[in-house]
C-alpha cells in the first residue's frame, strides 16, 4: 500500500474484456479492469503493450470494439451526452503537454471552465490561481507556455486539468519528455494528489513513483493484462515469467 489514505469499495472505472483493433493489429485483448475510488493504480509493461490505448479509451480517445467501459457508472460509447460526462469527470494530463502555446499560462487553465463550464471569468481566474498555487507556479501566471521549462510546463498541464474538478485523473507517461531534474518536481504534485485520495491511472516507466505510491500495479505485454497486484507483491514475488522477464530488463538498466 503506498500513501495512508485507503481507496473506498466504490467502483469508480470497470473495464470488462475490452477489446480494441486498430484495422486489423488487435491492440487491447479481453482487457478487466477495476479502479476504485481513492485508488492510485500504476500500468506498467513494455513499449507497445497497449498501456497509452488501454486509458485513451477510458476517456473515448480511443474507440474501443467490444467490451464494456463504465466510469462513475456511466457507460463509454458512442453516446455524445455519455462521452461528455466522462470527460468532465476524468482529468487527463500527456506525455506532450498540450498547452495552447499562444495561451498565457493563466488563459490555458480558464479556457475550459469559461467555455465548457461557463464559469465566470473572475472565479475561473481565482480557481485557476488556487491550483497553480498548489503546483507552485503561481508566479508564471502571465508567461507563455514557451517561456517555462518542461517540468514547470507539465506541472501547468496539470493544474489545468484539475481546475475542471475531475473525480479520476488519467496520466498517460508524464515525465517522459522531461530532463531528468525535472522529473521529480512534476512526480511531487502526483504524490501530493494521491497523498489527497485522487483516484489515478497513470502509465509511467517511473517504478519508484509506483514502488510509494500505487496501490495497485498492472503489468501489460502484448495488449493483454499479464499480471497485477500490490507494487511489494508484483516487483518482488512477479507470478509470470513475461513480468520477470521485463522487470529483470528494467533493473538491468
Ligand atoms: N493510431 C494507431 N494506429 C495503428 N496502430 C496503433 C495506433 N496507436 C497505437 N498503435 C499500436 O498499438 C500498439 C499499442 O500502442 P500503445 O501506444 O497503446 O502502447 P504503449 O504500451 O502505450 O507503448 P509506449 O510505452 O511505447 O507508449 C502498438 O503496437 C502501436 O504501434
Amino acid at each position: 500500500m503506498g500513501t495512508s489514505f485507503m481507496p473506498t469499495d466504490e467502483i469508480v472505472i470497470s473495464l470488462k474484456d475490452v477489446n480494441k483493433w486498430y484495422g486489423t493489429f488487435h491492440a487491447l485483448r479481453d482487457i478487466n479492469l477495476d479502479v476504485r475510488r481513492g485508488e492510485r493504480v500504476v500500468v506498467a509493461g513494455p513499449s507497445g503493450s497497449g498501456k497509452s490505448t488501454m486509458i485513451r479509451c477510458v476517456n473515448r480517445l480511443e474507440e474501443h470494439q467490444s467490451g464494456i467501459i463504465l466510469v462513475n457508472g456511466t457507460e463509454v460509447s458512442n453516446d455524445v451526452k455519455a462521452v461528455e460526462k466522462v470527460r468532465r469527470d476524468v482529468g487527463m494530463v500527456f506525455q506532450q503537454f498540450n498547452l495552447f502555446p499562444h495561451l498565457t499560462v493563466l488563459e490555458n487553465l480558464t479556457l475550459a471552465p469559461i467555455w465548457v463550464k461557463h464559469m465566470p471569468k473572475a472565479e475561473a481566474a481565482d480557481i485557476a490561481m488556487k491550483y497553480l498555487e498548489r503546483v507552485k507556479i503561481h508566479e508564471q501566471a502571465k508567461k507563455y507556455p514557451g517561456q517555462l521549462s518542461g517540468g514547470q510546463q507539465q506541472r501547468v498541464a496539470i493544474a489545468r486539468s484539475l481546475c475542471m474538478r475531475p473525480s479520476i485523473m488519467l496520466f498517460d507517461e508524464p515525465t517522459s519528455a522531461l530532463d531528468p531534474e525535472m522529473i521529480k518536481e512534476v512526480l511531487d504534485v502526483m504524490v501530493e494528489l494521491a497523498e489527497e485520495g485522487m483516484t489515478m491511472v497513470c502509465v509511467t516507466h517511473e517504478m519508484g513513483f509506483a514502488r510509494t505510491v500505487a496501490d495497485k500495479v498492472v503489468f501489460m505485454a502484448d495488449g493483454q493484462v499479464v499480471e497485477m497486484n500490490t507494487p511489494s507483491e508484483l516487483f518482488g514475488n512477479p507470478k509470470e515469467e513475461r513480468t520477470r522477464q521485463f522487470l529483470s530488463q528494467i533493473i538491468r538498466h
